[in-house]
């Protein structure tokens, strides 16, 4: 299975030692051609309107989109979860290129700047159920995004409670009032869709591998279902043995 990882810009090393971890040799993924060479990608966390900027001088943008419209199985983390996401809000001014395919919108810097980065702890059934291990993971969230908005095909794998903006506004007025139970909103931080993979979070710099090794089963059975399909093909296309009558 070969494994690649945009290499333009961000955290794609962490994500080449978490790979070899679990014994599988990341490729650095930088020209488009190399895209031919690779069943899945991740794209790592990073600067999205940087890594836009030096995909488009590689001019990466035709290939990265049609990569996720074969279906091959994707990953972003953080800046790659806001590439995969088909809207995002809060982007620079001019805003940037999108390869899109996750039928979701993100907020670029949903939970404010970098000095605002943390650690949380988030409630994972459905990684836990497929990959054992505890029920909860810690995410490290870096000036992360979140999505704000999924569409019906798309399977929420975490999210996480943030104070309501309303609640914010309120607290204000009565400061040392006690937190009332809708004070709080939940937000989308892990999400699958098909072949793709979204974190908002960085798996790649934890210990815990949980999250790829989810993904190279992903990866594994979308090879599987692949060569089963092309052995569907050969039997369809072998010509038929007649036995003729011999007179
Ligand atoms: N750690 C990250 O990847 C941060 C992403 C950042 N919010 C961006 O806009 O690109």
């Amino acid at each position: 299975m070969a494994v690649g990882v945009l290499a333009l810009q961000g955290s794609f090393n962490e994500h080449i030692a978490a790979l070899r971890k679990l014994g599988v040799k990341g490729v650095e993924i930088r020209k488009a051609a190399q895209l031919d060479t690779i069943s899945a990608l991740i794209i790592p966390g990073g600067e999205s309107t940087t890594m836009a900027k030096l995909a488009h001088y590689h001019n990466l943008f035709p290939a990265l989109r049609d990569f996720v419209k074969m279906g091959k199985p994707v990953w972003g983390t953080c800046a790659g979860l806001i590439f995969l996401s088909d809207k995002a809000t809060g982007q620079k001014e001019g805003g940037q290129d999108l390869i899109g395919g996750l039928n979701c919108t993100v907020h670029r810097n949903y939970f404010g700047s970098q000095i605002q980065s943390f650690e949380a702890e988030l409630a994972v059934p459905d990684l836990a159920a497929k990959e054992g291990g505890p029920e909860t993971y810690r995410g490290v969230f870096i000036r992360a995004p979140a999505i704000i908005d999924a569409g019906p095909e798309v399977e929420i794998l975490a999210d996480i409670r943030v104070p309501s903006k309303k609640s914010i506004a309120e607290k204000e007025v009565a400061e040392l009032q006690e937190e009332k139970a809708d004070s709080e909103e939940k937000v989308i931080v892990a999400v699958k869709q098909g072949n793709l993979l979204a974190t908002a979070f960085h798996p790649e710099l934890t210990a815990d591998t949980r999250w790829h090794s989810y993904f190279l089963k992903m990866v594994s059975e979308e090879e599987q279902a692949l060569s089963i399909s092309e052995e569907v093909l050969d039997d369809e296309i072998q010509p038929t043995k007649i036995d003729l009558p011999i007179f």
